[in-house]
């Protein structure tokens, strides 16, 4: 059964009253190792937030080439626009068929924001910060209620290893992704697909749908199943080093985004935001258990090594 689905876990009790951290950690941590991923309920993010980052998103995805094109994301930093076809997230197959703009709340970076859509940054910051806060709330409750055998509960290690997300020294970013309408008798090639399969770098990701569907996550038979948007809760789903954190005791697990097979559907824009959480670029990864299966590496190298092999 909990191979079959994606687990759903809410902050709050069938009482109301909101659980103890240390269920909820062990329900989050139960679902991460079934699944990979799991559906938060009542995660305290409003709606309406959401519904806006998407809308200043749209706004921008649909503005001509050329004025987008300004704000490309540059070869020396993460931040900004990455033009449809321009990554393969799987390279076995053609370039993805989605466009994508990269958000951080670095000073630096402040300019390159689009100035034609008007609340582009307030929108997006207001996000990145509900997005911080809900990390915190699923870092907190799996330092609390994540099992005694992966030695974390001593020193709060998830949340004392994110101090500085949205800080200079933290690399944790928010991704709004745009897939656009396609037509069926366009040019898709053989094996193009809106984005392929791969698993996040970092330690969780957290993910927003619109109401679309299209997302699909990998089982432990390797066939994959979908994940549909469910109303009023989110995804959050582990990282490749959050699984080299624990020595695989949880396994970040492969999701992708097909074209729809129906034409109606392939006719429409499909909108997701990932907040893809890094721990401090200086901080340590060392496997949890003392295992030392895998050597330590530092966040922000172990990220490096990935852009390195998707750009
Ligand atoms: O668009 C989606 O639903 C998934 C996107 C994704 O997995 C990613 O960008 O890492
Ligand atoms: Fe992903």
């Amino acid at each position: 059964m909990e191979t079959e689905k994606v687990p759903i876990v809410d902050f709050f009790g069938h009482d109301g009253v909101m659980k103890s951290l240390g269920t909820i950690g062990a329900e989050i941590y139960s679902a991460f190792k079934s699944a990979g991923f799991v559906y938060l309920k009542n995660h305290g993010i409003a709606a309406p937030k959401i519904e806006a980052a998407f809308n200043v998103s749209r706004e921008f995805f649909q503005l001509p080439v050329i004025v987008k094109q300004k704000y490309a994301r540059p070869t020396d930093s993460n931040e900004g626009w990455v033009a449809v076809e321009r990554e393969s997230l799987n390279p076995e197959r053609p370039a993805d068929l989605k466009e994508a703009f990269n958000f951080s709340k670095k000073e630096n970076v402040k300019n390159c924001l689009p100035k034609e859509v008007t609340t582009f940054n307030p929108v997006l910051a207001d996000l990145f910060d509900e997005a911080q806060q809900l990390t915190f709330r699923v870092l907190e409750a799996l330092d609390e209620g994540m099992p005694g055998n992966v030695n974390v509960k001593i020193d709060n290690i998830f949340t004392n290893s994110h101090k500085l997300i949205g800080k200079p020294g933290n690399a944790t970013g928010l991704r709004s992704l745009y897939y656009p309408a396609l037509d069926p008798e366009g040019s898709i090639k053989p094996g193009q697909v809106r984005c392929g399969e791969h698993s996040d770098y970092g330690s969780i990701t957290i993910l927003f749908q619109d109401d679309i569907g299209g997302l699909e996550v990998q089982r432990v038979d390797g066939m994959y199943v979908p994940a549909p948007p469910i109303p009023g809760t989110v995804l959050v789903n582990v990282g490749d080093l959050m699984q080299r954190w624990t020595a695989d005791q949880i396994k970040s697990t492969k999701h992708r985004v097909l074209i729809p097979e129906k034409e109606l559907l392939m006719r429409q824009v499909r909108q997701s935001i990932a907040f893809f959480v890094q721990p401090d670029d200086n901080f340590l990864i060392t496997c949890l258990d003392g295992s030392n299966k895998y050597e330590p590496v530092s966040s922000l190298d172990y990220l490096n090594m990935r852009f390195a092999a998707t750009y």
